[in-house]
């Protein structure tokens, strides 16, 4: 119990520890951007009765905040390279590409690649990753021609094109390992993929659970409001660690909602026994984190959105406790996972803070609200989620 109350003190220490670590570099990127998207809303809310796409703003947050940490590139300035629903699209079309099944993952010769060159599985794939890589290189060739790769030097506000180009300058020609441009666009790759869109699906799941769960909802904004005072003209993220319930709703959305519901796949080195069960070397092995999170063996009344289950309990989402992995567990589990919490906290508080939230007209119960989910490697909700904001402060 002791040591399970350390590492509960440990985790969160640490987890402060790295989000100040990532203030200092990034700035207050995160905060800017969630303002910009509150003023969005706001304009919304003077519009009596519209509803906004929440789905949409809260996509269009996460790709503002990666576009800008990793690229530099800002969507509210001019001159972007791309539209910002142009890169939303890609990203949504390559994660549904890399989880569609192929034929040839089943049937690897020639009759597997036969099925697949006719249902023109790979030409689909081929383009979206095509269309990904000139963005890249266009970034890439941006932050060459500006100088901002090296030659002005690199600031603790670089982006992280810029730092990856610094090291690929000043490594020697007899370095054990040589970045390459490729490598620079994979890394890119794994940012824009894995960043996007898990971030926004957590906020847009946890506000789909409060708008059905009104007494939570309230029971947060309450808690929020009265921490935070009245007439805060902005949230920042030193507010964030003042409000205990957000927190739990945060886990609970995890719980019920996890972004990648079937992590990435392994594949076993050895030969394993699971169960009782003769598992060979190098089968693939997919972990169901979503059944995982809803098993009545682990959790009491699985199906309902219960914040409160975590508040005398240690389990964390950090990889440590097998019941709640959101981010995966072990070597491979989520690199990104503080800038990911902390970008959904600062979403989802200030979302709270300035807004009360009601059903579009038409709706008359929050059981109305559909709850289907969509898509292969990340799940989201398949419905974007329609609802009226009304201005509190
Ligand atoms: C709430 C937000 C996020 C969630 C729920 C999430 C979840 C996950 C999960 C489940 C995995 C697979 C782990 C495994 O199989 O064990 C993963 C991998 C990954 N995530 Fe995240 N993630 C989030 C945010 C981010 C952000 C913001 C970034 C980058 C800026 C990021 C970068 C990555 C990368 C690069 C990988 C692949 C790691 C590898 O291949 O070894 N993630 N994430």
């Amino acid at each position: 119990m002791l040591q399970q109350t350390k590492d509960c003190l440990h985790g969160e220490t640490l987890i402060r520890f790295q989000r100040h670590q990532l203030r200092a570099v990034r700035g207050n990127i995160r905060e800017e951007e969630v303002r910009f998207m509150v003023k969005k809303v706001s304009e919304s809310a003077l519009e009596q009765h519209t509803p906004v796409d929440l789905s949409k703003t809260l996509f269009s947050l996460t790709a503002s905040i990666i576009c800008r940490v990793a690229l530099g590139q800002n969507f509210n300035e001019s001159g972007f390279v791309i539209e910002q629903d142009r890169i939303e699209e890609l990203v949504s079309e390559a994660l549904l590409a890399l989880g569609t099944f192929t034929c040839s993952d089943v049937f690897p010769g020639g009759l597997g690649r036969f099925f697949d060159w006719l249902f023109g599985v790979h030409k689909r794939i081929n383009k979206v990753f095509e269309d990904l890589d000139a963005f890249y290189q266009h970034v890439i060739d941006d932050h060459l021609k500006t100088g901002a790769a090296g030659k002005k030097g690199i600031d603790s506000q670089a982006d992280i094109v810029a730092l990856l180009l610094d090291m690929m300058h000043k490594q020697g020609k007899k370095d054990y390992f040589q970045l390459t441009i490729d490598n620079i666009k994979a890394v890119l790759m794994n940012i824009f993929l894995a960043g996007v869109d898990t971030g926004a699906i957590t906020m847009i799941w946890a506000m789909t659970e409060l708008v059905r769960n009104p007494g939570v909802m309230k029971k947060a904004q309450d808690e929020i409001r009265t921490t935070l005072g009245p007439n805060k003209g902005k949230i920042t993220e030193e507010d964030i660690d003042k409000v205990g319930y957000l927190k739990l709703i945060i886990k609970e959305t995890f719980r019920l909602h996890p972004a990648a519901p079937l992590l990435l796949p392994r594949v076993t080195m050895s030969h394993v026994k699971i169960n009782g069960y003769d598992i060979p070397p190098k089968t693939q092995i997919q972990l169901n984190v979503w059944a995982i999170g809803r098993d009545p063996k682990r959790w009491t009344d699985p199906e309902e959105f219960i914040p409160e289950r975590f508040a005398n309990s240690c389990v964390d989402f950090r990889g440590q406790h097998f019941e709640l992995l959101p981010f995966g567990s072990g070597r491979r589990s989520c690199p990104g996972m503080s800038m990911g919490v902390a970008s959904v906290e600062l979403g989802l508080l200030s979302l709270l803070y300035f807004f009360d939230w009601a059903l579009p007209e038409g709706m008359v119960s929050e059981a109305d609200i559909d709850m289907e989910e969509a898509g292969n490697l990340t799940v989201v909700k398949k419905q974007p989620l329609l609802l009226v904001p009304v201005i509190h402060h």
